[in-house]
């Protein structure tokens, strides 16, 4: 592919050179109808007395005008006369161009006029006097050889005739080859070689044996007439050790055919064929120059493909070539009408406009961003292979991750890691890890879950600051009371703000009855945050060994307490902070009703709006087999609660750390009453061990503190069964204030939407990693199938 960086703007330049007189000329004392003005200007058929020169010899001539001048002045780029030394010719011509074949343009010499006026003689020359052919690679080598330091070229040489509409190779002589036009390669001519001299002297022999097989015949105008167009190309590709693009210079020295009159030629049979198709392509080549010299438009319509020539020549003349046309001519009246017209045509050709464009091959930037490619993955090559590296020397054989148990949590934890959230170098990606711990779901990890570490949610890393939390699979036991102990402190600090703004709002008889049961509920779960000793000991073994624990029903909820003074009573035995005041005018047995009122929509008894509940991607909630005893409904979720955004706004800055519900399910299926509560209650048909298992955060358990707040927080059963708890309602959640208060219930399909949105967001991130170690893959997609819905964190953010 090509690529054009930079233009220039120019007419083609026209030169005349004017050869000497033959001997014969000179013997016969032919009057001359050129005569040179200065280095530009030349005077044709200028009026003049000439002698009566015409010998016998010369019949055909006696048509000249001899003595009718036509004194026509012509201007030209540069005019050379009969004593212009071949050098000076190159100097003033061709060499100019170099510098632009070198820098990736294309350039033209063309040598037209009539047969024996000198064409042959100023492309090719001789081997004492050699032409600008080989004057040029002279040239060109001598400057390659200047640039070697900065540049590296490649110099590639053919040469190639036309002859009666033929092209033939002349350095590997063939059949007749074909032209064709490729659309990035542009004009080519299929078997034609391609030859690298590496001197200036390997050109010349190379030129002198292409020669010998050029198409030459004698006319009675010149003895050595070339009945062929010659093209002599120099392909210079340079490679830029700076820039690393490469950029090709072509430049095509032509010598053409010279046109000829049978008559003066005096050519017949073969001879006369050959001349007319010389005339033929010469026209063409004609008409292709005043086309362009005409062009008006862009694109204006330029028949290149009447001819061979034309064809062979489309990107060499004028356009995107530097283009110098050396007209050759006789001096002598002889030629009069062949170097008028030799003239015109020169004349005209000086119109035509040039637009040169640099051809730079676009494949060298590709290279280059290979390189570049090349360097970044063995960059990352080595990053993995330091990380897998890390992970063979921590685990036991066998384990290569390091991982001291086989529990989804940790083939998550591996997941993410390898899913490049842990590459060095990346700050936010490298902390991210730490604050992982077991038990947070798959979807807290991705992405966009990553980048609000906010959105961890709440006894997925216990900390009373930012600071990272080590997963407690590999957290020494020591470390975890520390962190307990924390948890401990920002619960009592939490809480003795709530009970302070329950005060307040109890005082200016702001107190709802959600605001009751919000801080009912707070007191409730807050005892058991904050440091009481775990009773249960699957709750200790969660701690340490979290993922050795099997997947059971929750435990039954605390004993019961009659009224406040019972509940407040208890919670004080028990070592628990202080429990919240319960409000005095808070009456238990209109909540049910309240409930059953808000879950179907309408309004509260306060007379505020609740919104209809949304069940359709809610679970069905777990029945409760008897009104007096509760059953954990995991189904409920850490959802906003307008507790929070008061505690949040809240003047204290503390951050409002929720507890953390019991652990829920991917499926949300409302776990059925536990052993201890109800024994005789059969569980639910549906595989609750499958659907179901203990969160390791204390706040999961329920115990004795649990305060009975039943007939506060039954719920409706939408399948017309008996009222459902709603104990494990949170009470620090993270949503925003359009979730209506005390709509955690309500909020669950949200919740659900939201954990779904977030589980597909964030996997798709490492997905596409984790393609790249399958060995993992799988382990990944096993932990989200079997713990992709679980306990904390799915789709908690903080806002
Ligand atoms: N500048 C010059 N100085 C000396 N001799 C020249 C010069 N130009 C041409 N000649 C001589 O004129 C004769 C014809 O020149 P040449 O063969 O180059 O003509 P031509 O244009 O190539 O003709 P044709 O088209 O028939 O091939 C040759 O003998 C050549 O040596």
């Amino acid at each position: 592919m090509v690529s054009e960086q930079s233009t220039e703007q120019g007419h083609v330049s026209v030169v005349v050179r004017v050869r000497p007189q033959t001997s014969w000329e000179q013997e016969s004392n032919r009057p001359r109808v050129v005569q040179v003005v200065s280095d530009c200007l030349l005077v044709f058929d200028p009026e003049e007395p000439r002698p009566p020169a015409i010998t016998a010899g010369f019949q055909g001539l006696d048509s000249a005008p001899r003595r009718k001048g036509k004194d026509l002045t012509f201007a030209f780029d540069r005019v050379f006369g009969e004593s212009a030394a071949q050098v000076e010719v190159f100097e003033n011509t061709t060499e100019g161009l170099l510098d632009a074949v070198l820098n990736g343009y294309n350039c033209s010499v063309f040598a037209y006029g009539a047969t024996g006026a000198g064409k042959t003689y100023t492309m090719l020359g001789s081997e004492k006097d050699p032409g600008i052919m080989y004057l040029t690679m002279a040239e060109l080598f001598r400057k390659i050889e200047a640039r070697r330091e900065q540049q590296r070229y490649e110099v590639l040489v053919s040469y190639q005739e036309v002859y009666n509409e033929q092209i033939h190779d002349l350095l590997e002589p063939k059949g007749p080859l074909a032209v064709r036009e490729d659309p990035e390669k542009g004009v080519v001519v299929s078997g034609l070689s391609f030859h690298q001299p590496r001197t200036a002297e390997q050109l010349l022999k190379m030129l002198a044996r292409g020669n010998q097989n050029r198409t030459q015949h004698p006319t009675d105008i010149n003895a050595a007439s070339s009945r062929s167009h010659a093209i002599f190309q120099i392909y210079v590709k340079r490679h830029d050790a700076i820039a690393q693009d490469l950029q090709v210079g072509k430049m095509s020295l032509v010598d053409l055919a010279g046109s000829e009159r049978a008559s003066v030629a005096n050519t017949r049979g073969e001879r006369l064929r050959e001349g007319a198709n010389i005339n033929r392509s010469l026209l063409a080549l004609i008409n292709v120059i005043n086309a362009l010299a005409d062009a008006k438009s862009k694109k204006p319509h330029i028949p290149y493909r009447d001819s061979k020539l034309t064809r062979i020549l489309k990107d060499s003349i004028g356009g995107n070539c530097r283009t110098i046309m050396i007209a050759a001519v006789s001096p002598s009246v002889v030629s009069y009408e062949d170097t008028y017209n030799t003239l015109k045509y020169a004349n005209r050709a000086k119109e035509i406009k040039l637009l040169m464009k640099r051809n730079t091959l676009t494949l060298d930037y590709h290279i280059s961003q290979y390189a570049a490619i090349c360097e970044q993955l063995k960059a990352e090559v080595a990053d993995l292979r330091g990380r897998l590296q890390a992970y063979e020397g921590k685990g036991p054989l066998g384990n290569p991750h390091g991982l001291t148990h086989s529990g989804p949590e940790e083939a998550e934890l591996v997941r993410v890691k390898e899913a490049g959230f842990g590459h060095p170098g990346d700050r936010e990606t490298e902390a991210q890890p730490e604050l992982l711990k077991p038990g947070c779901p798959s979807s807290s990890l991705g992405g966009s879950s990553l980048k609000q570490d906010s959105g961890r949610k709440p006894g997925c890393s216990i900390t009373e600051s930012s600071g990272p939390v080590l997963p407690q699979g590999n957290m020494p036991v020591g470390q975890q009371r520390m962190a307990r102990a924390q948890l401990e402190r920002l619960v009592a600090t939490v809480l003795s703000v709530a009970r302070k703004q329950y005060s307040v709002l109890k005082a200016a008889s702001l107190l709802t009855p959600d605001m009751i049961m919000e801080f009912e509920e707070l007191d409730h779960l807050v005892p058991r945050q904050s440091g009481e000793p775990p009773r249960a000991p699957a709750a200790d073994q969660q701690l340490e060994e979290p993922h050795t624990v099997p997947k059971v029903a929750l435990p039954l909820e605390g004993p019961r307490f009659a009224n406040d003074a019972e509940r407040a009573s208890a919670a004080g035995s028990s070592g628990s902070p202080p429990t919240l005041p319960a409000p005095s005018d808070f009456k238990t047995p209109h909540l049910p009703t309240k409930r059953r009122k808000r879950t179907s929509g309408g309004t509260t008894p306060s007379g505020r709006h609740r919104p209809k509940r949304q069940r359709k991607a809610s679970p069905p909630p777990q029945q409760v087999s008897s009104p007096e005893g509760w059953a954990v409904l995991v189904g409920a979720d850490c959802t906003s609660t307008p507790l929070v955004e008061r505690m949040k706004s809240s003047p204290t800055g503390l951050p409002a750390l929720p507890p953390c519900p019991p652990t829920v399910t991917e499926g949300r299926v409302p776990l059925g009453p536990s052993a201890t509560q109800n024994c005789s209650t059969p569980l639910p048909q549906r595989g609750l061990n499958t659907t179901f298992e203990l969160s390791k955060n204390p706040c999961a358990k329920s115990g004795p503190e649990f305060i009975g707040w039943e007939n506060l927080q039954q719920l409706p059963n939408p399948l017309g069964g008996p009222l459902l708890p709603r104990a494990s309602m949170p009470v620090f959640t993270m949503k925003g204030s359009s979730i209506p208060r005390s709509s955690s219930l309500a909020s669950r399909p949200s919740m659900k939407r939201r954990r779904q949105v977030t589980g597909s967001h964030s996997l798709g991130v490492p997905r596409s990693r984790i393609a790249r170690l399958q060995g993992n893959s799988a382990k990944a997609a096993q932990t989200t199938d079997t713990a992709g819905g679980p306990s904390c964190g799915t789709a908690w953010r903080w806002r």
